[in-house]
C-alpha cells in the first residue's frame, strides 16, 4: 500500500498541552518516525479546559457546545493549529510532503454506556487553516456501534511490537491522565482496556496542595510513604472487577482516601494506586512477559518502581525499544488517520468490545 507522511496531534486527559508528531506509514506498518513538538497550554487556557470538563458532565448531545464549551473548543482548535503550523514550519520538515493530519481533539466527557463520548476541536476549521485534509472525531463510530470508544491506540501498539520483532506476550502501558494497557499476543491478538488512574489524581492533588502542575520527576511520590489503608480503600472499586474491554472518564476516581495524608504520603499512595491497578489489570487479562511503559507517567520513578514490584515483571520505558514515551499517542493518531482514509479498522472486539472490527474518524477536506 501507498505510504503517507501524516501528522498526529493529541491533547490528552491530563490537560498538559498538545503533542504533535510526524510518521510515514501505510496504515499497517510504520516506515519511519519524524520530528515531534509539544505545545503546553497556558494556565489560563487550562483553567477554561477544566471548566469545560465540569460543564460537559451535564451534556446530553455530543455536538452541543453550550457556554464555556464553545470557548474551550475555540482554544483547542487554535492551539492545535498553532502547534501544527510550528511543526510544519520547522527546518527539518518538508511541509509539502505532509498530506494528512489526525486530530484527536480534547475529550471533555466519556460515558460510552450512555452512547456519549465528547471530543472538542473543529476538524473542518483545522483543515481549512492548514490546507491539509484532517481526520477527526475518532471515537464516535465505535461508541455508536456499542463499543467503549477507547482505547484507540492498541492497533498502533501492535504495529510497534511487530516492527520491533518482540517475542511473547507484551503489555504496552500508557500512563497519561488515565492509564491504559494493550496486551499484544504472539499472534498479534489484542486485548486492551483502561487500567485505572494514570497521573490525573496526582496532578490534581499537587495542584491543590502546592500550585504546581505535576509531581515533576516523581519527587513527592518518591519521598512519601504509602498508606496501605488508603491504598486498599482506593483499590476497593467495582471497576477493577469488571472484565475488559472497559474504559474510563478522567474523573472516574476520587482521591478522598488520601485527603488527610501529607502531600508526600498522598502522592506516594496515589502513585501506588496507579501501579497496582495496572499490575492487577495485566494479570487479570492473562499476564504478559514484560511491560513497556509510555506516557507522562514514565517520568515518575515511584510509579515505575511500584509497577515492577506489584507485577513481578520486567518494566521498561518505551525509549528502551527506540519508541517515544512522550509522543506515542500523537504518532498513533497519525497512524489511525492513515488507517481511516484506507478504510482499515481502528477498533476490534478485543480493544473496545465493538461487535466486529470497525473503521472510524471523520474526514475533512481543506
Ligand atoms: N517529568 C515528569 N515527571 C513526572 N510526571 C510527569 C512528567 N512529565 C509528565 N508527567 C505526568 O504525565 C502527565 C502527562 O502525560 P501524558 O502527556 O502522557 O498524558 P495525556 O496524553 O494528557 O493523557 P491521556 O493519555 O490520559 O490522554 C502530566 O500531567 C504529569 O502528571
Ligand atoms: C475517552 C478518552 O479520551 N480516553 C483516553 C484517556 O487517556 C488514556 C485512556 O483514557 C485512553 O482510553 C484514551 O486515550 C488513548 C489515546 C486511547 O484512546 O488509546
Amino acid at each position: 500500500m501507498l505510504r503517507t507522511v501524516a501528522m498526529g496531534m493529541m491533547s490528552g486527559t491530563s490537560l498538559d498541552g498538545v503533542d504533535a508528531a510526524l510518521i510515514a506509514s501505510d496504515g499497517e506498518t510504520v516506515e519511519s518516525f519524524g520530528p515531534t513538538l509539544f505545545r503546553p497550554y497556558a494556565e489560563a487556557e487550562r483553567a477554561v479546559l477544566r471548566a469545560a470538563l465540569a460543564a460537559a458532565r451535564s451534556l446530553e448531545d455530543r455536538t452541543a457546545r453550550p457556554g464555556v464549551l464553545a470557548e474551550a473548543e475555540a482554544i483547542v482548535t487554535a492551539a492545535h493549529a498553532e502547534t501544527a503550523e510550528a511543526l510544519l514550519g520547522r527546518a527539518d520538515v518538508d511541509r509539502g510532503r505532509v498530506s494528512l493530519v489526525g486530530f484527536h481533539g480534547q475529550t471533555v466527557f466519556h460515558a460510552p454506556h450512555r452512547f456519549l463520548t465528547v471530543q472538542i476541536g473543529d476538524g473542518a476549521a483545522l483543515a481549512r487553516r492548514l490546507g491539509i485534509p484532517v481526520v477527526f472525531d475518532f471515537r464516535a463510530a465505535d461508541v455508536a456501534a456499542g463499543g467503549e470508544g477507547a482505547p484507540l491506540v492498541p492497533v498502533y501498539h501492535r504495529a510497534l511490537v511487530r516492527r520491533a520483532g518482540l517475542a511473547g506476550r507484551i503489555a504496552v502501558v500508557n500512563i497519561g491522565g488515565v492509564a491504559n494497557a494493550t496486551l499484544v499476543g504472539a499472534e498479534g491478538d489484542l486485548v486492551a482496556f483502561d487500567t485505572g488512574p494514570g497521573n490525573a489524581l496526582i496532578d490534581d492533588l499537587v495542584r491543590e496542595r502546592t500550585g504546581a502542575a505535576m509531581d515533576r520527576g516523581g519527587l513527592l511520590s518518591s519521598a512519601g510513604r504509602i498508606d496501605e489503608m488508603a491504598l486498599s480503600a482506593l483499590l476497593d472499586d467495582p471497576y477493577f472487577l469488571e472484565p475488559p474491554p472497559k474504559s474510563l472518564d478522567r474523573d472516574a476516581f476520587s482521591r478522598a482516601p488520601v485527603g488527610r495524608l501529607s502531600t508526600e504520603d498522598a502522592a506516594a499512595t496515589l502513585a501506588a494506586f496507579t501501579a497496582h491497578a495496572i499490575a492487577a489489570g495485566v494479570a487479570a487479562a492473562g499476564g504478559a512477559e514484560r511491560i513497556v511503559v509510555c506516557g507522562g507517567g514514565a517520568h515518575n520513578p515511584a510509579i515505575l518502581a511500584r509497577l515492577a514490584e506489584a507485577s513481578g515483571l520486567p518494566v521498561d520505558r518505551a525509549e528502551a525499544l527506540g519508541w517515544s514515551a512522550d509522543f506515542m499517542e500523537a504518532q498513533a493518531f497519525a497512524f489511525l488517520a492513515v488507517r481511516s482514509v484506507a478504510g482499515l479498522p481502528l477498533t476490534f472486539p478485543g480493544t473496545t468490545g465493538v461487535g466486529a472490527p470497525l473503521s472510524g474518524g471523520v474526514f475533512a477536506q481543506p
